[in-house]
C-alpha cells in the first residue's frame, strides 16, 4: 500500500465492478478528490460483486485496467484486497479491514452512485456501514435521491458537511453533485460487442488493453 501524507484529510474508497473503468468513474473520482480535499481515493474492484452475475472478465483484468487508468495520479490507488478474498465481495468486510489499517480516528468515506445507494438496504450487514465509514453519494444521470422511506430517513438523520468527513471517522452522509457524464460500462461493453468504437468514453490505454486481449469482443 502506498504511503499517506502526514496531513489528516479523509480517505475515500470507491468500490465497483469496473467492467471496465471509464471516464464517468475517473472524472467523478477526481472531482471528489478536490471538492472533499481527500488525501487519497482508492478504487476497489470487486472480485465477486454480490448483487450481479459474475463478470465474464476476470477481476485481475478489471484491476489491471483500473491501475492503468489511474497511473500518474499519486492520490489515486487501486486497492486489490477483494481479489484476495473468496466468496462474495462484501463491502462491509473491506471496510472492517480498512478501519483496522487506518485506526479509529481517520475519516474514511465510502463512495457510491445514486443507483448503488438505492440498493443499499439489500447489502450484507448494511446497518454496520455507517459505523465504519461516511457515505459519499454521487449524483448520476437519470437517478434521483430517495425522498421517502428508510433511505430518505438515513440521508436526513446522518446528513453531514464536507468538514465532517475529516473531523469524524464515520457516520455522516453527504451528497455531491458532480459533472454528470452519461457513461456506463454496460454501454461500453455493448459498443465493443457490436464491433463499434468506445473511444473517448474511457482511457486509450484501457482501450488498448481491451483490444490486445480481445476482452468484450463478440464471440463468434
Ligand atoms: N458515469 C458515472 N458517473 C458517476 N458515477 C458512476 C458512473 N458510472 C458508474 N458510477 C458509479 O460507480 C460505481 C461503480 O460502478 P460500476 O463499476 O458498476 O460501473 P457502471 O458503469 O455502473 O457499470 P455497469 O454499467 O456494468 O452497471 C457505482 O457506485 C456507480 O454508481
Ligand atoms: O456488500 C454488499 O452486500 C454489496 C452489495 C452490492 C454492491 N456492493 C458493492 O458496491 C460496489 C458497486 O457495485 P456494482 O455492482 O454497482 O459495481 C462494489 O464495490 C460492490 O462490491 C456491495
Amino acid at each position: 500500500m502506498s504511503q499517506l501524507s502526514a496531513s489528516t484529510g479523509a480517505i475515500a474508497v470507491f468500490g465497483g465492478t469496473f467492467n471496465p473503468i471509464h471516464f464517468g468513474h475517473l472524472r467523478s473520482a477526481m472531482e471528489l478528490l478536490e471538492s472533499l480535499e481527500l488525501d487519497q481515493l482508492r478504487f476497489m474492484p470487486a472480485k465477486e460483486p454480490p448483487h450481479r452475475e459474475r463478470p465474464e472478465v476476470s477481476a485481475e483484468h478489471r484491476a489491471a485496467m483500473v491501475e492503468m487508468a489511474i497511473a500518474g495520479e499519486p492520490r489515486f490507488l487501486c486497492d486489490k484486497r477483494e481479489l484476495d478474498r473468496q466468496g462474495p465481495s462484501y463491502t462491509v468486510d473491506s471496510l472492517v479491514e480498512l478501519r483496522a489499517e487506518f485506526g479509529e480516528q481517520r475519516g474514511l468515506c465510502l463512495v457510491m452512485g445514486c443507483d448503488a445507494l438505492l440498493g443499499l438496504p439489500g447489502w450484507h450487514r448494511w446497518d454496520e456501514l455507517l459505523d465504519l465509514a461516511h457515505l459519499v453519494i454521487m449524483a448520476r444521470p437519470g437517478w434521483h435521491l430517495p425522498s421517502q422511506g428508510p433511505l430518505a430517513a438515513l440521508l436526513h438523520e446522518h446528513a453531514g458537511s464536507v468538514e465532517d468527513l475529516s473531523r469524524h471517522p464515520a457516520g455522516k452522509v453527504i451528497t455531491q453533485t458532480l459533472r454528470l457524464q452519461d457513461i456506463s460500462a454496460t454501454n461500453i461493453r455493448a459498443l465493443l460487442q457490436l464491433g463499434l468504437s468506445a473511444r473517448y468514453l474511457l482511457p486509450e490505454s484501457v482501450l488498448a488493453y481491451i483490444a490486445e486481449r480481445g476482452l468484450y469482443a463478440k464471440q463468434e
